[in-house]
């Protein structure tokens, strides 16, 4: 699969009164065309802020310090605002949590529908309420909502009409920000079995961001796991289910009940996230790693690429295997 996407050692950085705030910190990753890639972690860890830096949509007092966003071969950090709004919606967009976010409330859905369709395509003209309507449609939505403002519609038709909105001009990424949080789970359910449905028709890839572990596993085929804004894992939802290797990815697993299995004692993990204006020295998850080693207190462990995908963790580096192994030959003698 070629990349759709690259995100290389991006940082992103938040000023406040107390210091420098380093939100998202050397993170490398990429999507594959046509591939829905999952990003978790605990609140706070940064998956918001990466969304927002790959999209152009940090506010101050956010910006991006260093490294590079790269789609589809263009280099999206150097391009001017003008530049940008010219792939939004077209070649990238984002569906947020909360559809009042992405919806105007003064506006009725067939003004927004359009206005979006028009503003890349002025030429389309009568042409974008035929567009809009099939776009209702498509994501299952009576067609005379269309004359509806989003007060009128419930939350579940509303992220509807976002998701829409989000694929009116078949965009080649589409970033999803807690897409279901805020809707109950049967309407959840609904939505993303159609996300599902459409990406599966549309060919397009998602950039899936939750705290719903369980539901990213059953949705993405890859995911990044972000911890104190660094990605600590990146693998396939096989080995994150089977095998996963960062002891914050098995902390995580182990905060959530499994749906099946026998049922087992959740163990969560110890501890509280780090200050992200004076990190630990070493690996970030350090103070609350029960399989620390003693290079973990003073040295950030690097981003690796592996034969089991990216991994940051001393337990994982050459030297650390070595020890592990000396380590365990000197208990058995
Ligand atoms: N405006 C701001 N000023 C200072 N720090 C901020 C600001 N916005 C976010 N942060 C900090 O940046 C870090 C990353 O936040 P972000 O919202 O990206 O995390 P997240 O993983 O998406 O969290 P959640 O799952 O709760 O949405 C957090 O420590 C947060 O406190």
């Amino acid at each position: 699969m070629s990349d759709l996407l690259q995100v290389r050692h991006l940082s992103i950085e938040y000023a406040s009164p107390r210091g420098i705030v380093k939100a998202v910190d050397d993170v490398t990753f990429s999507i594959g065309k046509g591939e829905i890639f999952g990003l978790a972690g605990e609140s706070g860890c940064g998956k918001s802020t990466t969304a927002f830096g790959i999209s152009r949509l940090l506010r101050h007092p956010a910006q991006i310090s260093g490294g590079s966003v790269v789609l589809d071969g263009q280099e999206l950090t150097t391009l001017s605002n003008d530049e940008f709004d010219k792939l939004r919606w077209s070649k990238i967009s984002i569906v947020l949590q909360s559809a009042m976010n992405n919806l105007n409330p003064v506006l009725k859905i067939s003004n927004q529908l359009i206005d979006a369709i028009l503003a890349h395509d002025p030429s389309m003209g009568k042409e974008a309420r035929q567009r809009a309507e099939q776009l209702m449609k498509l994501v299952d939505l009576p067609v005379d909502r269309l004359d509806s403002y989003p007060h009128e519609l419930s939350g579940g038709m509303r992220q509807r009409v976002v998701i829409a909105m989000a694929l009116a001009l078949r965009p080649s990424l589409v970033i999803m920000d807690e897409p279901t949080t805020a809707l109950d789970v049967v309407v959840q359910n609904g939505i993303i079995r159609k996300i599902v449905e459409l990406q599966k028709e549309f060919g397009f890839s998602i950039l899936f961001i939750t705290h719903d572990l369980p539901l990213m596993l059953e949705m993405c085929g890859r995911i990044g796991i972000m911890y104190a804004g660094k990605l600590v894992e990146v693998a396939s939802r096989e080995q994150i289910l089977q095998k996963p290797r960062h002891p914050y990815t098995q902390g995580l697993l182990n905060s959530f009940p499994s749906l099946s299995g026998p049922k087992q004692r959740l163990s969560g993990i110890p501890g509280h996230t780090p200050d992200l204006i004076r990190p630990p020295a070493g690996c970030r998850f350090c103070p609350r790693c029960s399989q620390a080693i003693q290079e973990c207190q003073t040295l950030p462990p690097p981003l690796v690429e592996d034969a089991g995908g990216q991994i940051a963790c001393h337990l994982y580096s050459e030297e650390g295997i070595a020890r592990e192994q000396a380590s365990a030959a000197c208990e058995r003698s």
